[in-house]
């Protein structure tokens, strides 16, 4: 498990990380999510060694990251720094080998990381004739080519069509199945929500919420329902325990407190006239994000 525990660091007189502590767990996915300027990067770099914390740490397996550690992460940075000139294929191989992998390794790992990207008509060419998806999913690639044990990706799905976020997450899904701790950052909730275990929500340097996604909308979010009936559904802004979200003529969205109970609604309602939907929603990630970043 790659840990961090009470970071903080700061850049002038802004504390841009507060106490920062999370953990990325082997063979999950962990969705790292927050405002611009939240403090993101910054961790990242930070478990990169590129940059030192003022306070706190990280570790790998319960010991202080070493650089040997740090050797088999892949990282993919923010400032992503693949070699324009060179073909997509090349720059793979000379990673590969500047992390110490064999010639036959380096172009198994490349010729499939190539195939599995859908990079194999372009592996050939400069980086930069390449679209921006097609550099991006070499960037991926990039991070991959040395088998690393731990995964930091900076913004990898930002620039990508659905269909190249779908295999982007199928290369990365098979690295969680070998046990591979992935952190990823984002700041498309949609595909964090659908692709992540556990969640990490960082606002103005310092962690609002961390930890399995169905725990922490069980955590922050109250029990929501959907209703809808023939009349007007305005009477549940009344009722005891209702904390109405959304109202549209017959159909209402609506929270409820701990103490009250959804039957009891169905009832009410029942006597008022016929139910034709009645059922509990899911909060979306963007509402436990709202929630907790407030
Ligand atoms: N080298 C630096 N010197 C001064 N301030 C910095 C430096 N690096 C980052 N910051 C500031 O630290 C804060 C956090 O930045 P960081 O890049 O970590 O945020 P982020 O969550 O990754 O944001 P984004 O989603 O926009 O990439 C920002 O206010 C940023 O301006």
């Amino acid at each position: 498990m790659l840990r961090l525990n009470a970071v903080s660091r700061r850049f002038g007189d802004r504390q841009v990380l507060d106490d920062v502590s999370f953990d990325v767990t082997a063979g999950r996915m962990t969705g790292f999510v927050g405002a611009n300027g939240a403090g993101k990067t910054t961790s990242m770099r930070i478990i990169m060694g590129v940059l030192a914390p003022d306070a706190g740490e990280v570790t790998w397996a319960g010991a202080r990251m070493t650089r040997e550690v740090r050797r088999k992460i892949g990282y993919m940075p923010e400032e992503r720094g693949l070699y324009p000139k060179m073909s997509v294929r090349d720059q793979l191989i000379y990673l590969g080998r500047l992390h110490g992998l064999g010639h036959d390794a380096v172009r198994r790992n490349a010729e499939e990381l190539i195939e599995w990207l859908s990079l194999g008509e372009r592996a050939g060419d400069p980086l930069e004739k390449l679209s921006l998806g097609n550099q991006q999913r070499a960037q991926i690639a990039a991070a991959l080519i040395h088998e690393p044990d731990i995964l930091v990706l900076d913004e990898p799905f930002s620039g990508l069509d659905p269909i190249a976020v779908d295999t982007v997450v199928e290369v990365l899904r098979d690295r969680t199945k070998r046990g591979v701790p992935v952190l990823f950052s984002s700041h498309q909730l949609d595909v964090v929500e659908r692709l992540c275990d556990d969640l990490v929500i960082i606002a103005a340097g310092r962690i609002r919420a961390a930890g399995a996604r169905g725990q922490l909308r069980a955590e922050h979010t109250l029990p929501r329902y959907t209703l809808t009936v023939d009349g007007d559904a305005g009477w549940l802004r009344d009722h005891p325990g209702v904390r109405l979200l959304d109202l549209d003529g017959a159909h209402a969205v609506f929270e409820l407190t701990p103490s009250a109970d959804e039957q009891q609604v169905l009832q009410a309602a029942l006597s008022r006239g016929p139910v034709r939907a009645f059922g509990p929603v899911t909060p979306s990630l963007a509402e436990i994000f709202r929630e907790v970043s407030q």
